[in-house]
């Protein structure tokens, strides 16, 4: 079974000639399994891992099964417009020899009147959302009344509460005697009983496996404080590199603040969720498919379906909602044969659902240490001794050893030199100076709800407890009286602040100035 090329599907010489263009050596298991049984007009429920090339195992056969007859044939649905464009695509890269055969996308946001337009024109497959082709039906300017074969990509997704009655009404218009495709990397029980509903004597083509999720992606987790979130993000990123990489959070608005938070730390990153207007979608998307965008933050709207060659790292910033949602989000990663990882951070009472998706996937997920702020500089510094290395051997520096040798001229050292060109290139790009993810406050030995902080003022001389108040409540914006000084002794001193500053305070605080005196802060307990 195994030794089947592309060849040996029953396949036509324009597909054949399509799929070697494509790149495509041979076919993927699915592929395999799926094309001659589709062929063949049965009905399918196609399941394989993520990545594994559930497109074209339905959209061969589908390109088949149609003829040159100027009406609607095929419809495709998919759940969300980034992905119902992509399927297009991928059909259209497919279909690229079958003459005068149309495959148009059909989704909401975009203009209906022009869709309306390319419809009129005679359209054989359409490659839409639920919404807007419901939409179209009710208008009259879709008409499914000669429709050969149905597919519903993401059919769980697709046949979950939220959508099924659009489906419904859909799969209604159509004639009884199409064929009906069902394909998903997953297919949980309630939704396998349903097709028995839209389906008829159903093949299941199961590619087996042992796990769900895609074998080679390294899965791992970190355990984090709600609020370190950002900070874990940022080290990790600095440390591991990831040349792209799509964070998923669940919420709209957490999507923007992160987006806000990674731009202003000088990331490339952009956001993805419902809320934004197609054109920016459409924008966005279009950047980091280029591999412009480096960072993509998004809802679950980029979890299904989403193929972007270059995504080696997926970071659940949220612990997904159920564990499909595992599966499709780290399966934007290591596609069509290629490998990538998955960091999970796991916050709280995440650790519950941490191990349902354990059971559920029948994988292991790793617990990793949060990098520390040494690994983060270790990593930084080699990078710039590589950089150094590099600007050294291409040489031309003839220009530039005149101003060197000015300074040593004044006595500086070569290394006193040197080692100030390097501050003064590491400052630009120094993104995680204010990491605080270390910080626990629950144990510092301060009073209820107080953190206990202890400050190293060096040379106190003129120091008072007033002082102290009074500098962290005017660099902190804090209420002068929710800070209680301890004790000054003669280099240091105790402040109490509400748990819930005390990181703001360390941050403001740290580097700042009392009375012309270096101030040094952490927590009581981090001594
Ligand atoms: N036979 C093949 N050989 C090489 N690459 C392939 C082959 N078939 C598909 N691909 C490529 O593999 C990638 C993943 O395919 P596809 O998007 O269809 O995966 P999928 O199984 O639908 O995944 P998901 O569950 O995430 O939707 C695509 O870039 C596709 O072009
Ligand atoms: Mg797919």
């Amino acid at each position: 079974m195994d030794k089947l090329k592309f060849e040996d599907l029953g396949l036509s010489k324009e597909l054949l000639r399509a799929v070697e263009d494509m790149g495509f050596e041979e076919p993927s298991p699915i592929q395999r399994q799926a094309i001659p049984v589709v062929l063949e007009g049965k009905d399918v429920i196609g399941q394989a891992q993520t990545g594994t090339g559930k497109t074209a195992a339905f959209g061969m056969p589908v390109l088949e099964l149609i003829n040159s007859e100027k009406v609607l044939q095929a419809v495709i649905l998919c759940p969300t417009r980034e992905l119902a464009i992509q399927v297009a695509e991928e059909m259209k890269k497919l279909g690229k020899y079958k003459k005068g055969i149309e495959i148009l996308p059909v989704y909401g946001g975009q203009s209906i009147d022009r869709q309306i337009k390319s419809l009129k024109k005679g359209v054989h497959i359409i490659v839409g959302t639920p919404g807007r082709v419901m939409d179209h039906i009710n208008r009259n300017t879709i008409d499914l009344s000669k429709i050969k074969v149905f597919v519903l990509d993401e059919a769980d997704e697709m046949l979950d509460m939220g959508f099924r009655e659009d489906i419904e009404f859909i799969l209604k218009k159509a004639p009884v005697e199409r064929q009906t495709l069902l394909f998903s990397a997953t297919m949980p029980k309630p939704i396998l009983e349903l097709t028995e509903k839209y389906q008829k004597n159903p093949q299941t083509v199961k590619v087996v496996h042992k796990e769900l999720t895609a074998p080679k992606i390294e899965q791992y987790y970190f355990e984090v404080k709600e609020k370190n979130k950002l900070d874990v993000l940022s080290r990790v990123i600095d440390v591991y590199n990831p040349y792209q990489s799509l964070v998923f959070c669940n919420t709209k608005k957490k999507v923007d603040e992160l987006v806000d938070e990674l731009q202003s730390r000088g990331y490339a990153a952009d956001g993805l969720h419902g809320d934004m207007k197609q054109s920016q979608r459409d924008k966005v998307m279009a950047k980091f498919r280029k591999g412009i965008t480096e960072i993509l933050v998004a809802t679950d709207v980029a979890a299904r379906g989403i193929d972007v060659e270059n995504i080696d790292t997926v970071f659940n910033y949220d612990m997904p909602q159920d564990e499909e949602y595992y599966v499709h989000r780290i399966g934007r990663t290591a596609r069509a044969g290629k490998s990538g990882r998955a960091f999970t951070f796991v916050a709280g009472r995440d650790f519950y659902k941490l191990k349902d998706i354990q059971r559920y996937t029948k994988t292991k997920i790793i617990r990793k240490d949060i990098p520390t702020i040494g690994d983060v500089e270790e990593i930084k510094n080699n990078a710039l001794i590589e950089r150094i290395k590099a600007v050294v051997e291409e040489g031309g520096l003839e220009k530039y050893s005149s101003i060197v040798e000015k300074l040593l001229d004044e006595e500086y050292s070569s290394l006193d030199v040197c080692a100030a060109l390097i501050k003064m290139l590491s400052k630009k790009d120094d993104r995680v100076e204010n990491a605080d993810d270390e910080f626990d406050f629950e144990n510092t030995g301060g009073a209820p709800g107080m953190a206990r902080l202890f400050i190293n003022i060096g040379r106190r001389n003129h120091i008072t407890p007033k002082n102290i108040v009074g500098a962290i409540a005017g660099e902190t914006g804090l209420p002068g009286k929710l800070i209680g000084t301890i004790d000054i002794y003669d280099k240091y001193t105790f402040v109490e602040v509400p748990k819930e500053y005390a990181s703001e305070v360390i941050k403001v605080m740290k580097d700042n100035e009392i009375k012309g005196n270096k101030v040094n802060i952490e927590p009581a307990n981090a001594r």
